[in-house]
């Protein structure tokens, strides 16, 4: 089976998360698009939480969040033990938060970058490997060991 993306949104993502999904379901990812649906104004730690969580507990292999910055689905993602969420907007941070930090939230600002540039980063996150090195290895167990 292709590898399985959350999607989630708070109203100020909505509709870059929208196109993100159409455009990964033409990719052949299997996607989850768990809301929100409308733009009616809703808060971003409710559809964080449950996007992690729903990774942590093997639903998904990872998360792509979007809200008005990325800031707020990021803080939120962070506080959830082994989830090492990158809020992006440029493709280099998107590939070296795989190849050296293996990032597995990727959040991104629908008021910060365009479409074009967020199709982009999410196709440099998603095909970036995780290096593996001794030495990034060692830094991510850190991270974990909080
Ligand atoms: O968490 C955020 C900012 O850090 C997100 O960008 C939210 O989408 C934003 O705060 C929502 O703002 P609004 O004025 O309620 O639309």
């Amino acid at each position: 089976m292709s590898e399985r993306i959350v999607l989630a949104s708070d109203h100020g993502g909505l509709e870059l998360k929208k196109e993100l999904v159409e455009g990964l379901r033409e990719g052949g990812y299997t996607v989850f698009d768990i809301g929100t649906h409308t733009t009616e104004s809703t808060d971003y730690p409710d559809y964080a939480h449950q996007a992690v969580r729903g990774m942590l507990e093997g639903s998904y292999d990872r998360c792509i969040l979007v809200c008005g910055t990325g800031v707020g689905m990021a803080m939120t993602a962070n506080r959830h033990r082994g989830a090492r969420a990158v809020n992006c907007s440029d493709v280099f941070t998107a590939r070296y938060s795989r190849a050296h930090n293996d990032s597995n939230v990727l959040c991104l600002g629908g008021r910060v970058v365009g479409f074009g540039l967020a199709w982009e980063i999410v196709k440099t996150w998603l095909t970036t490997p995780f290096g593996g090195d001794k030495r990034h290895i060692r830094r991510v167990n850190k991270i974990e060991s909080e």
